[in-house]
């Protein structure tokens, strides 16, 4: 059975309040709140799958919650329907033009506000689907490139913004390439999603993840973790892709597939632009190539 959506309505007017949740509450988690300060405050810590709010209001008003809801990443997605008593058009196209799904005019019909709630949680569901999609690896259904690069910049301004340690790990199968040859290039494939399963399957820590940085190579980004940390961690990917024991006679360095790892870390003392983040991890992975392979270089 699927899980009910989270409905926030946002509305000074106590009979308004009562009548939306009367309205919702049998399809719908309804939650109500009285002011644009209390909604703000009410989503930082709720997460909520659509707001339908109301547009006059003492203190911040609809208008000014909608844009401020918009500015922050983790709210900006979220559909907001404006509910209102102003009939005119340009009130009705101000709230849309602001980024609201829709405008609903006051006094409303409830069989109405039932299916255009109903018609905005499809779209959502839709759309995280969608991003969600937009986000996997094709081959090894893991995080993919653009995951990385978005969840990467918000963990580094994050880490900016708290002064505390993030860490990358830059990971690259050994002699790849002659596995292809050897194999053939759908055994690759095929070790190719080992590897990325047992990597993922390492990050137990909720925020952390990895996800595949492109062709032979991943990445993992641990929030909080400083610099000794990130090693052990890379020790604990290096053993277990170890541990899977994939034959690979071809390899220079050892009988099975192995990896290289670079780390780096931004942490006091020793603070990275975002950037320079992946390109030390990057450089790390090198050094790490070229002492032999099977090996973890932080930096
Ligand atoms: N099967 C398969 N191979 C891939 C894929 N993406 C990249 N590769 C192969 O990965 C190999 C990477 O080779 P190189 O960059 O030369 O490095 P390597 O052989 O791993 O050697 P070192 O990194 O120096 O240890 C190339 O042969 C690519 O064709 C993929 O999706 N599937």
């Amino acid at each position: 059975m699927s899980k009910k959506a989270k409905v926030l309505i946002v509305d000074d007017d106590p009979l308004n309040r009562l009548v939306l949740e009367k309205t919702l509450k049998g399809e719908h988690d309804v939650f109500l709140v009285e002011s644009g300060e209390k909604a703000l405050t009410f989503v930082k810590t709720t997460q909520v799958d659509l707001i339908i709010l109301d547009v006059v209001m003492p203190g911040i008003d609809g208008y000014e919650v909608l844009v401020q809801l918009k500015e922050n990443p983790i709210t900006q997605s979220i559909p907001i329907i404006f509910i209102s008593a102003n009939q005119s058009h340009e009130d009705e196209s101000k709230g849309l033009e602001l980024g609201a799904m829709d405008y609903i005019i006051k006094p409303f019909s409830a069989s109405i506000v039932r299916v255009r709630v109903r018609n905005q949680l499809l779209i959502k569901q839709k759309n995280d689907l969608l991003e969600m999609l937009a986000s996997i690896d094709g081959l090894t259904e893991i995080p993919n490139r653009r995951y990385l690069d978005e969840n990467l910049s918000r963990e580094w301004r994050r880490s900016k913004r708290g002064s505390t340690p993030l860490s990358v790990l830059l990971m690259d199968i050994d002699h790849f390439k002659r596995y292809n040859d050897c194999y053939g290039h759908r055994a690759g494939d095929e070790c190719l999603k080992k590897v990325a399963q047992v990597l993922v399957a390492q990050c137990k820590r909720g925020g952390d993840f990895v996800a595949r940085y492109g062709g032979e190579e991943f990445a993992a980004v641990l929030p909080g973790v400083n610099k000794h940390e990130a090693i052990q961690f890379a020790n604990t990917l290096r053993n277990a892709v170890n541990a899977l024991k994939i034959e690979h006679k071809a390899s220079l360095n050892a009988e099975h597939i192995t990896i290289s790892i670079g780390v780096a870390t931004t942490e006091s003392g020793k603070v990275y632009a975002e950037q320079t983040l992946l390109e030390e991890a990057d450089l790390g992975l090198y050094a790490a190539k070229d002492a032999g392979r099977n090996q973890i270089i932080a930096r």
